[in-house]
């Protein structure tokens, strides 16, 4: 975390917002980096980022809207973070004369998009580590099948028993002294940064409705929230956030009791938010003083079921003509509960991924055919390649020390 976390007053968010990603972007990295890296390289860098946007959709005007996050390579939020990342890692690194070797662990969409920004990227390799059957055909395909520096582990456990096995990693001091290991996942810094800019970037796209915002986001390992959350510690205007999850609620059930008891994660329909014990729950506290007051002042929790994931689904399709991908449909759900309480507020769901990533699951509860975008659809027909392993540290060790060798 950075020692402060750089305020502005809405003055400045009231001219920056108005930008593209890209542009805000820039003037957001300038706050945190200063002039650490020349106006043109930084230039450079977040337009070879952002070569995409982050729209919003109307649902109901003035009142409700869909963020969509799922237009970059990957089709998931976690493009943003992911190919930020992958530029600025990039710049760096040919100033190293060692390796980078990144770990990550997926539940779905980060996988994907970490494969995606950082294939073929000079002095990193990547190592991504995935539950085996609870993650989504295409989503499997997105990081298993493009080789060259991205290699896929396939654990025979849940996606905690993967990000417990990376955090182990990163613990141990024999692994350590052998190769250079980095994360890229959102116990990342570098990952929450860029995430908070299409926060900004929404509020430039509706500050002309003058009403406070609300942000509904689908949450599991609370990465997400957590960059909202930054930005809003930063000075962005948000009246309110809600963490809406499926049945692994530890988040909303803190929210109501003021306990914290991670558990076991269940598989759902939302498979990338299945986490039982998320990472980011101790940064969130932290961004708010870890004072449960102003946590509970500020954030609102909700979850749902898979049939209530499913009649969500349903009803934005009847109801807006709109698909959503069951993550998506959480956060629109999950936004229509605090609307129903809160009715002069502009509320905004984010839309996590692109329901094509889950086509046959989309396809069976709407009965509606879900076009794939073709940057998804290629992948299809590829091999998959995977070491297998158990969940289990000293396995992926030995298979880690093979491939870097
Ligand atoms: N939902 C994620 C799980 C990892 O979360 P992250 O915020 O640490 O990247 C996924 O889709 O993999």
């Amino acid at each position: 975390m950075p020692i402060t976390i750089p305020y502005r007053d809405a003055s400045f968010f009231n001219r920056i917002a108005d930008g593209s990603l890209a542009d805000v972007a820039y003037e957001i990295s300038r706050v945190y980096f200063g002039d650490t890296i020349p106006d043109e390289a930084l230039v450079g860098l977040v337009q070879s980022a952002f070569p995409f946007d982050t729209p919003v959709h109307e649902l109901d005007k003035a009142k409700k809207y869909v963020l969509e996050l799922f237009h970059g390579p990957s089709l998931a939020f976690k493009d943003v973070g992911a190919r930020y990342m992958a530029a600025f890692m990039s710049y760096f690194s040919q100033k190293l004369d060692r390796e980078i070797n990144i770990l990550v662990a997926t539940s779905g969409d980060t996988g994907g998009a970490v494969a995606m920004g950082f294939h073929n990227v000079e002095g990193v390799r990547v190592s991504i580590l995935y539950p085996k059957n609870r993650v989504s055909d295409l989503q499997e395909k997105q990081l298993t099948t493009l080789g060259g520096n991205i290699q896929a582990f396939e654990v025979d456990g849940s996606f905690d028993d993967c990000q417990a096995i990376v955090k182990t990693a990163f613990l141990d001091s024999e692994l350590n002294k052998i190769v250079s290991l980095s994360s890229a996942n959102s116990i990342n810094i570098f990952r929450l940064i860029p995430q908070s800019f299409y926060y900004i970037r929404a509020y430039g796209q509706l500050k002309q409705f003058g009403s406070p915002l609300v942000f509904s986001t689908p949450s599991g390992n609370f990465g997400n929230l957590s960059a909202g959350v930054l930005a809003q510690r930063m000075g962005l205007p948000v009246r309110k956030f809600i963490a809406a999850t499926n049945l692994n609620n530890v988040v909303p059930n803190f929210l109501y009791s003021g306990i914290y008891e991670p558990k076991e994660s269940v598989s759902t329909i939302s498979n990338a938010m299945d986490v039982g014990n998320p990472s980011n729950f101790v940064r969130l506290c932290h961004l708010y003083g870890n004072d449960l007051d102003t946590i509970k002042q500020n954030i609102e929790g909700y979850f749902f079921t898979d049939e209530e994931t499913e009649e969500a689904m349903q009803r934005i399709y009847q109801q807006y003509n709109y698909v959503a991908c069951p993550h998506t449909a959480i956060g629109i759900r999950g936004l229509d509960n605090y609307l129903d309480k809160d009715t002069q507020v502009c509320g905004v769901a984010l839309a996590t991924a692109h329901p094509s990533k889950f086509k046959p699951l989309v396809e069976s509860i709407l009965g509606q055919p879900v076009d794939v975008p073709e940057r998804l659809a290629h992948l299809a027909n590829r091999t998959k390649q995977v070491i297998a392993i158990p969940a289990d540290f000293q396995a992926f060790k030995e298979s880690l020390l093979q491939t870097v060798s």
